[in-house]
């Protein structure tokens, strides 16, 4: 068994996915994976339509197609509360803004739709809302206030004096008393049934990353104030503040967020979370 080509791995571009792939891609061999980065959006889109074989992705993306993706277990992105990069930033009041329109980045899926459920059942109001590319200046330019995810909303973060910022991650928490998942890692069914030592293998190496990666957050910390700049202190609260396990208390937060999503309309159907069994995994451990 097994495919007869690479197995194509998608990783978001941003730093929230750092400690799941730092250490990962030493460990699978470049003529076996492949390592294709982009933003969540074009993730999603290329997981969708096949192109891609596993990938991290929007949570809401991985719900739209659950039938046809097994989840790789105890990985994700998640928030117990603050996320620090999932932000409606404003300097309109807050009465203009539920009122008026917000320009959501054309990068996310998970966010733009816990926006409209925190619109729609928070704060009970129907604002017009707009997709645009991510830039802070043009889409206030545009609109009474913008949603920015990952690396761009960090940055927005720092120059956000006179703004006001809304954290989704801790708005949902507050309102809910929930966490919130905002990406898994997938794999497509017929990848999985076709070549299963390779996926563990790949669920092996993100997950030996993971660990690695959260007991010193220090390589990371740097990395990120070398490419992005800030502050040591920021980028060790950044990470602290995330975490990637999914274990029963991250999938009841997202699971209430499937179900208020379907309450509104913007799922179509019930989300049956099914988790891909590293075999390999059993055989050692017996
Ligand atoms: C924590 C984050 O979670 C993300 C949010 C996503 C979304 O809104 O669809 C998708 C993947 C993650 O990058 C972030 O972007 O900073």
């Amino acid at each position: 068994m097994g495919l007869n080509r690479p197995i194509t791995i998608g990783r978001i571009d941003y730093t929230n996915v750092w400690p799941i792939f730092h250490y990962a891609e030493d460990l699978l061999p470049a003529d076996r994976f492949v390592i294709d980065r982009r933003v969540p959006s074009a993730l999603n889109a290329a997981m969708q339509r096949g192109e891609i074989d596993i990938t991290s992705m929007s949570s809401y993306a991985y719900a739209q197609y659950a039938d046809h993706f097994l989840l790789l277990p105890d990985l994700s992105v998640s928030a117990k509360g603050r996320v620090n990069s999932i932000l409606l930033i404003t300097k309109e009041p807050m009465e203009k803004v539920l009122g008026g329109t917000i320009a959501m980045t054309s990068t996310s899926a998970t966010s733009i739709n816990l926006l409209k459920i925190l619109m729609s059942m928070y704060y009970q109001a129907s604002p017009a809302f707009i997709t645009m590319e991510p830039s802070l200046d043009q889409m206030l330019g545009s609109a009474d206030a913008a949603l920015l995810i990952g690396d761009t909303a960090i940055t927005a973060s720092w120059r956000s004096e006179g703004f006001t910022v809304i954290d989704l991650g801790e708005l949902w928490r507050n309102w809910t008393g929930c966490g919130m998942t905002f990406a898994l890692f997938a794999v497509r069914k017929e990848v999985a049934a076709a070549d299963p030592q390779a996926v563990s293998q790949v669920l092996q190496a993100l997950t030996a990353s993971k660990s690695r990666s959260l007991k010193d957050t220090g390589p990371l910390v740097h990395k990120a104030m070398a490419q992005l700049g800030g502050t040591e202190a920021y980028w060790r609260q950044y990470f602290q503040g995330l975490t990637y396990n999914f274990g029963t208390e991250e999938q009841r937060g997202l699971s209430l967020y499937f179900e208020y999503a379907r309450s509104l309309g913007l799922l179509d159907q019930d989300v049956r979370m099914e988790f891909f069994v590293d075999h390999t995994a059993l055989q050692v451990n017996e």
